[in-house]
């Protein structure tokens, strides 16, 4: 049987309580023939799961129209973000890391990942460069391009953070609307916006990617800081200053935001 690798500080299920679950299940499923039957009490998870005569969904359908979707259903299923999070020990949530190129986002992503990791926390980074390698492929870098880039990554993180998952996205994000409308997708406790607050000089003088050098020379239209605006956050949860001249190292970075983590109950369910 293939064994799961599981974080010393999450808690593994014994067989009595796997044994327990698989009793519960069992007790669901009888509950829920029972109801398609037009037996036992209402109410409660039986009428979810139930696609008998007592069925909300075959009773009173509530179609909606979405966009260009129409006549769809929203399905709940039994088991909920508060379940997987508690069999996470965390909560899900989106840390948005927002900044010019260069100022160190991935760099960021990655050692915040690194840390919570090593603390027993399930983490996803989700990173512009990356994404525009499948998902966003097709997108370009002209603004309603981005807007799309962004609201994609938005959605995706979404569904990262209501499995339970600490979403780490870092993308340059220039423009407020697109980083708002990503915050309105989630309670707003849920949405922690990390700013690298770094200087253009200091992200074109370290152009890993020679991409300032192309943009300067003309030879890249539409360069975020350069003919292109990057516009800061105003109420952001988490802004990352350079401190005496000097760039804090990614290790303290990374601390900063894992502290805002830990003082804010995201590292416990
Ligand atoms: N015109 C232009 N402007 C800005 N950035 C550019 C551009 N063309 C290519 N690149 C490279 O694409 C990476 C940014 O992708 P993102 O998806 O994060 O951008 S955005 O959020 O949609 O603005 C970005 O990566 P990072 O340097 O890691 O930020 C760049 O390497
Ligand atoms: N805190 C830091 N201190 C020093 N150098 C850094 C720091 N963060 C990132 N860098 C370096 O800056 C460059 C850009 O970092 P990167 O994470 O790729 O930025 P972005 O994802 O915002 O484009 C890389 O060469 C990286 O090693």
């Amino acid at each position: 049987m293939a064994s799961l690798s599981v974080p010393p500080t999450l808690p593994r299920a014994s067989p009595a309580v796997v044994g327990a679950a698989r009793g519960r299940r069992a007790a669901v499923r009888v509950r829920t023939a029972a109801a398609a039957l037009g037996g036992g009490g209402g109410g409660g998870m039986e009428q979810h799961l139930g696609d008998g005569p007592r069925s909300p969904v075959k009773e009173n359908p509530v179609m909606s129209n979405v966009g260009k979707s129409t006549n769809i259903l929203w399905h709940n299923c039994p088991i909920g973000q508060s379940d997987r999070q508690k069999l996470l020990g965390q909560k899900g949530c989106v840390v948005w890391i927002t900044g010019l190129s260069g100022s160190g986002k991935s760099t960021l992503a990655c050692a915040l990942s690194r840390e919570l990791h090593y603390r027993g926390h399930l983490t996803y980074v989700l990173d512009g460069d990356n994404l525009r390698h499948g998902l966003n492929r097709d997108l370009s870098f002209k603004s309603e391009d981005r807007a799309e880039n962004i609201r994609r990554v938005g959605e995706v993180a979404k569904l990262f953070a209501d499995a339970g998952i600490i979403c780490i996205a870092s993308l340059i994000s220039p423009y407020r609307r697109d980083r708002d409308a990503c915050r309105a997708l989630l309670p707003d406790s849920k949405f922690i916006e990390v700013f690298l607050d770094l200087p253009l000089q200091i992200c074109e003088a370290r152009d890993p990617k020679g991409l300032y050098k192309l943009a300067r020379a003309g030879k890249i239209k539409g360069f975020t800081g350069i003919d292109d605006p990057y516009e800061p956050p105003v109420n952001g949860e988490i802004v990352i200053k350079m401190k005496d001249g000097e760039c804090p190292s990614p290790k303290a970075m990374a601390k900063q935001v894992l502290c805002y983590l830990e003082e804010n109950g995201y590292l416990q369910a």
